[in-house]
């Protein structure tokens, strides 16, 4: 196994950056859940930063929902969801990442109690906030936590859809949590209610289950985006269609390991899917808990693709086309990766 080389990683940490799949609650920072575990000494997540490390080590995706749910339950008041918020984009914006699709679970913080409306002041707070004092734009998905039922399905698509609740910031419409056993096409009212309020659709699929749980999401919940897709290897006429439609992947590598998704990062099929033509952004998704950053996934990125700094500036605008920002947004940024990189490559 190569490593990537150190000047490529140097390039990485100053480009400008979008990232499309990163949760909330998965980018609590050890510094902040083992804050909100000190809080909430009932819970059983560990204080102390360095036994979180052995705390975020998965057996599998189902030892992963577990100990997600537990960090999910820290976080108790709007003040806390207020303060994670801030400090994600705050740990986005030190990566140079200018722009950033936030998957939010609003039902998991509503049914532990917390006030729908106290709920979404608090990430519009914090989204203005980054905005104004880290220059990073913040948009939000709402997903629906598969495994929960169509209960969850239900109230996560009014939180999305009732216009006196929803916030600005809302973009797109997901559906996350395990895959097996939770078939995508009994959530197809829930997206159609969503699609005609106006949200994009991105909902996982392929993560932890074969091809056909990714035709069910183009076909049944009309999936814009894919996130993770990693199983669509396995279909060639499915490679041919994302590419065909331009269906954008959001590969999340380091995620699939640290899941047990796929065992080893020189068997991502990335490079297949780059092969087949298909639009790849490269993400987090849970990043602490992954042990990883969008940086780090730009380096494995690099070094399972062959990347050089051109590639790794066309990486990052793939992200940019592939984003539900407006139009002078997507230019801005582009110019901005556009300018850095010649500047740097630049004799
Ligand atoms: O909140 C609850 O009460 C609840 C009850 C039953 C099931 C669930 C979930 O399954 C929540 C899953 C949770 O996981 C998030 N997530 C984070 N990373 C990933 C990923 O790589 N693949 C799928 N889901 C992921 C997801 O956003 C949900 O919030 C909750
Ligand atoms: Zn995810």
């Amino acid at each position: 196994m190569t490593t990537t080389p150190d000047h490529l990683h140097a390039f990485i940490a100053d480009l400008p950056k979008a990232e499309l799949h990163v949760h909330h609650v998965g980018s609590a920072s050890p510094r902040i859940v083992s804050e909100l575990a000190a809080r909430h000494p009932d819970s059983k997540v560990p204080t102390d930063p360095e036994a979180l490390v052995d705390y975020f080590t998965f057996t599998d995706f189902a030892h992963f929902i577990d100990v997600y749910l537990s960090v999910v339950d820290l976080i108790r008041t709007p003040e806390d969801v207020r303060l994670l918020t801030y400090e994600v984009a705050r740990d986005l914006a030190r990566q140079q990442v200018r722009y950033a699709e936030l998957t939010i679970t609003p039902f998991s913080s509503t049914r532990r109690g917390i006030d729908e409306r106290a709920f979404m002041e608090a990430v519009e707070d914090a989204r203005k906030a980054a905005e104004s004092e880290f220059g990073t734009v913040l948009r939000w998905c709402f997903d629906i936590p598969g495994e929960a039922g169509l209960e969850a399905a239900e109230e996560t698509t009014r939180l999305a859809t009732d216009d006196r609740v929803r916030p600005e910031g809302l973009v797109s419409f997901g559906l996350g949590g395990p895959e097996i056993g939770v078939p995508r096409p009994q959530f197809k009212p829930y997206f159609d209610r969503a699609i005609a309020a106006g949200l994009h659709s991105v909902p996982h699929a392929g993560e932890t289950t074969g091809p056909e749980t990714v035709w069910d999401a183009l076909t049944h919940l009309r999936a814009e985006r894919i996130g993770h897709g990693t199983s669509s290897f396995r279909d060639p006429k499915l490679l041919a269609h994302l590419a065909e439609h331009r269906i954008p992947l959001e590969v999340c590598p380091t995620s699939n390991i640290a899941t047990r998704a796929v065992r080893t990062l020189d068997e991502h099929p990335i490079k297949e899917f780059v092969e087949a033509g298909i639009v790849v952004t490269v993400n987090s998704d849970d990043p602490p808990m992954f042990g990883t950053d969008l940086n780090s996934e730009y380096a494995v990125a690099a070094r399972l693709l062959n990347l050089d700094e051109q590639g790794l500036a066309e990486l990052a605008k793939n992200a940019v086309d592939a984003s539900f920002l407006d139009e002078p947004g997507r230019t801005r940024i582009k110019n901005e990766i556009d300018t850095y990189t010649s500047t740097w490559l630049a004799p």
